[in-house]
């Protein structure tokens, strides 16, 4: 019998393994080992002797660490997320190939969204508890119709894109500001592209919904909150370092910022996805956001759909599949994606 091929799943819970075992049943099915830890220096030695490794959002993927999966032979990595900023693709480029799922719900984190901004707009996150209190008190409740305010939207790929279409049936204004602008999607939608500082200055909402990079790294910042409406509310759930959680905070305790819903953070890595009921929080920042009552956190949950999870897995497998095939790499990423010359749009390989 053919030996089956090995690949280490770092950073895996109960749901990943349930997923990936229903969906690693084709031709070329997996000897997968479930890997509980997170991908790091310390882990990293965990590879050897697999022909694959498939990580998470925050499993490393630095050069340290990608020196490591080099030295083992490990020629490929299949991120199991559409985001890849943990990702040193210099340090991978000629070396290690790096896989991803580019979308696998945009219905799933934008409808998310759409729930955080409605929990925190009708209070219904502290309405949960109050109510089981039996304290039918509206006091301190009073929110605002949606319809007919200006929903701002930073990022107009395919979940940005979804957001503005659901909030344009809430009967929102839809203002929108990407660095590469879609203006045909603009028209199907019905949305307008503004500057920053347009969006800023005009939204009541703003959403977040580009990727991090050295550009939008800490987009939010106190000088961009300075700008915004003073009951503004944020809403993040695209990559925490988007966020400078000091001006954010800041700005809460100067009221500057309405409410803000945060389903990632920028230190998340240590806590997020983890059950640490019984520890005290040793993050002072996190800690005092999860005070604040127009503040709400969720723990990158924002993708957790069935459907999402389903597509991420048979994506995922079927990038693996094509990788051990010898085929073109759909799904591959490189640093030089970007550039006219991208090799993988010629050779189907970035290299
Ligand atoms: N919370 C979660 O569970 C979760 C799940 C999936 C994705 N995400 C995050 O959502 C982000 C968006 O996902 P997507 O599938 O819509 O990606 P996408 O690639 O389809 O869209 C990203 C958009 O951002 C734009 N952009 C790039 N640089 C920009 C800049 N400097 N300023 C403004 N816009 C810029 C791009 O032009 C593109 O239109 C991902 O990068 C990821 O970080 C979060």
């Amino acid at each position: 019998m053919k030996k089956k091929l090995r690949v280490a799943f770092f950073d895996t819970k109960p749901y990943d393994r349930h997923f990936f075992d229903l969906a690693n049943t084709g031709e070329t099915s997996y000897e997968i080992t479930y890997i509980p830890e997170r991908l790091s220096r310390r882990t990293a030695h965990l590879v050897e002797g697999f022909d694959a490794v498939c990580a998470f959002v925050n499993d490393d993927l630095s050069k340290p660490v990608l020196d490591h999966l080099v030295e083992a032979k490990v020629p490929v990595v299949a991120l199991r997320s559409a985001g890849y900023n943990n990702v040193d693709l210099q340090a991978a480029w000629e070396r290690i190939h790096i896989l991803r799922v580019p979308a696998y719900s945009p219905y799933a984190v934008a409808e998310h969204a759409v729930a955080m901004m409605l929990s925190l707009n009708r209070k219904l996150h502290r309405a949960y508890y109050r109510t089981r209190d039996n304290n039918f008190s509206i006091n301190g409740f009073l929110g605002f119709d949606m319809n007919g305010k200006t929903a701002g939207v930073i990022g107009t790929g395919k979940i940005g894109r979804t957001l503005l279409s659901i909030l344009k049936g809430f009967g929102m204004r839809i203002i929108a500001y990407d660095a590469f602008p879609n203006e045909k999607a603009a028209e199907e939608i019905g949305f307008s592209y503004h500057t920053l500082e347009e969006l800023y200055a005009e939204s009541d909402i703003i959403s977040l919904h580009c990727p991090l990079t050295p550009d939008t790294h800490h987009l939010i910042n106190h000088e961009a909150i300075s700008r915004m409406k003073p009951s503004v509310m944020i809403i993040n759930t695209s990559r925490g370092q988007l966020v400078d959680t000091d001006a954010l905070l800041d700005g809460l305790r100067e009221k500057r910022i309405g409410s803000a819903g945060l389903d990632v953070y920028e230190e998340e890595g240590e806590y997020f996805f983890e059950d640490l009921s019984n520890e005290a929080l040793d993050d002072d920042r996190l800690a005092r956001l999860l005070t604040l009552p127009n503040v709400l956190v969720t723990s990158h949950q924002a993708f957790f759909t069935e459907e999402a999870l389903r597509k991420i897995a048979s994506t995922t497998l079927s990038n693996l599949d094509a990788w051990f095939a010898g085929e073109a790499l759909e799904n591959e990423i490189c640093y030089r994606c970007n550039e006219p010359e991208c090799r993988k749009e010629k050779a189907g390989r970035c290299f």
